[in-house]
């Protein structure tokens, strides 16, 4: 598999990466989450900015120090697709392209969102991977698992869109849906190009463990507050991989 290398984490090489939510509204809760999670055995942390109520840009600094040697992936989910708030797009592409500039290893940028706006989208990734970030590109769907067609198409849309690790999280209906999942993953990965699968809620909970043989590298884990369906607590998770 090819690999994808942010700071000290290599994805692709190995177990899947375990990344741990922060979904803290404040500075303080949020260092104090940082602080529980280096207790666990995450590999990443991703910071939910969405769920964030003061000053995003002035408290970066601190959670990415904080964070070290962890790698903070910045994820601001919008509404659309589960988050907690409502961003206009200017404001989105702008805010990440700043987290950039202070350095913010890893960003999740919302493939529906680039490609509503695919000029200014193009020019944010290319301003992102020039200060060195690596480049998540989401799709997310809470209420069901789109066909099989669909989500390879997705996966290879982020690609052209120049994402490091394209990721795909959708909700199972039934047995079967995990395994759409798990089909449209084997197929986007063959040739061995990394990407992140997610099946949610109890149904898809084999994939947050055992998505690795299907092309998968990186899963979500808990400490305290989930931040979606499904998610095994990262002690618990660790120990199963
Ligand atoms: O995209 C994802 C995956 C996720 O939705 C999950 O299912 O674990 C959790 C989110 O915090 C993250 O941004």
């Amino acid at each position: 598999m090819k690999t994808v290398q942010v700071g000290g984490v290599t994805f692709g090489a190995g177990k899947m990466k375990i990344c741990v939510p922060v979904c803290a509204k404040t500075l303080s809760e949020a260092l104090e989450a940082v602080r529980k999670i280096h207790t666990t055995p995450a590999d990443l942390i991703e910071w939910r900015l969405d769920y964030f109520e003061e000053d995003i840009l002035s408290a970066a600094k601190a959670v990415f120090e904080a964070a070290d040697p962890l790698p903070v992936l910045c994820t601001f989910r919008t509404k659309a697709e589960g988050g907690e708030r409502e961003i206009a797009p200017e404001d989105y592409f702008a805010l990440n392209e700043a987290l950039a500039v202070l350095g913010a290893p890893m960003l999740d940028l919302e493939l529906m969102l680039c490609r509503a706006h695919e000029e200014r989208a193009r020019q944010a990734i290319d301003a992102l991977h020039e200060k060195g970030a690596v480049l998540v590109l989401s799709n997310h769907d809470f209420e069901k698992t789109p066909p099989r067609a669909v989500l390879v198409e997705r996966y290879a849309q982020m690609r052209d869109l120049n994402a490091d690790l394209p990721k795909i999280a959708v909700m199972p209906q039934s047995q079967r849906d995990v395994m759409v999942l798990l089909s449209a993953m084997t197929e986007a990965s063959a040739g061995g190009a990394p990407l992140i699968g997610i099946s949610m809620g109890e149904l898809g909970k084999v994939t947050r463990v055992r998505g690795g043989a299907f092309g998968s590298v990186m899963t979500f884990a808990s400490k305290g507050k989930a931040s979606a369906p499904g998610q095994i607590d990262a002690e618990t998770l660790a120990s199963m991989l």
